[in-house]
């Protein structure tokens, strides 16, 4: 059950662009120290709903509120509280990873010294031959480390990532899920817009599925294999039967 005290907190929320209706009573809440997984086809408004999240879209009815503030009423105050993993993390090429880290930091007002950024590069598992190297060759994967070594350092209660794992190699997949499950454990609620299933099973511990605007399917782990995987990649190719239709 949902509560005022959840840090990720939607009720209802209808958005359209021009006429068409992207959200329609969605309603969806993620408690301190938990991973929420919001599946969902192309289109069906997942990166919307991280925008309305994040203040940067409003919604024409129902109610957000992130640590319980709102992100229209009171933006900065939102984004503090938030670190958002776009798909392509934006970092400075020229820099290092110690250096973005740094800058990152300094933008925010956060800024730390480099014993503490590079115990969180080495918490987020980039090696130490990488902390002063310039981005410019750096994977995707690496990227990733960088920017979420940035909102361990942030100490934020919320986490909102954008498909995180796409390009992402199994290996790198792993990592970075590991990474993810530690961020919980420090009391971050989470919540992971993805088409990895698998990911999402991995570590999740709820998935919802968004469609026609809604979450129109919702399933908790439970149990040692915590999601029937096969059935949830059912429900995720023929959707609530009118997606196939
Ligand atoms: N700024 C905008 N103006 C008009 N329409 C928009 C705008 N942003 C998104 N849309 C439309 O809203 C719908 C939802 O887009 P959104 O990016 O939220 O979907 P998504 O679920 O993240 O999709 P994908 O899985 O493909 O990334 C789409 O039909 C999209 O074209």
């Amino acid at each position: 059950m949902p509560t005022t005290t959840d840090p990720i907190l939607i009720d209802h929320l209808t958005l359209a662009y021009d006429r068409h209706t992207v959200l329609d009573g969605l309603s969806l809440a993620v408690p301190a120290g938990s991973i929420t997984a919001l599946l969902g086809g192309n289109g069906a408004g997942k990166s919307t709903t991280l925008s309305v999240l994040l203040g940067f879209s409003r919604a024409q009815s129902g109610t957000v509120t992130i640590c319980g503030i709102d992100p229209v009423a009171q933006p900065d105050a939102v984004r503090r509280r938030i670190a958002y993993l776009p798909e392509n993390v934006a970092l400075y090429e020229h820099l290092s990873a110690v250096e973005n880290a740094d800058y990152l930091l300094a933008l925010s007002g956060e800024r730390q010294g480099r014993t503490a950024i590079v115990d969180a590069l080495a918490a987020a598992g980039l090696q130490e031959r990488a902390w002063d190297q310039r981005l410019g060759g750096f994977s995707k994967g690496m990227r990733q480390k960088v920017a979420i070594a940035v909102a361990l350092l942030r100490q934020v209660p919320v986490l909102l990532l954008d498909e995180p794992t796409s390009g992402l190699d199994p290996r790198a997949t792993a990592d970075f899920n590991a990474l993810l499950v530690a961020v919980r454990e420090r009391g971050t609620a989470v919540l992971m817009v993805t088409h990895d299933l698998l990911s999402a099973a991995d570590i999740a511990d709820r998935i919802a599925f968004l469609e026609h605007g809604r979450v129109a399917h919702a399933v908790t782990a439970s149990g040692p294999d915590r999601f029937d995987v096969r059935a949830l990649h059912t429900r995720f190719q023929i959707g609530d039967g009118r997606a196939a239709a």
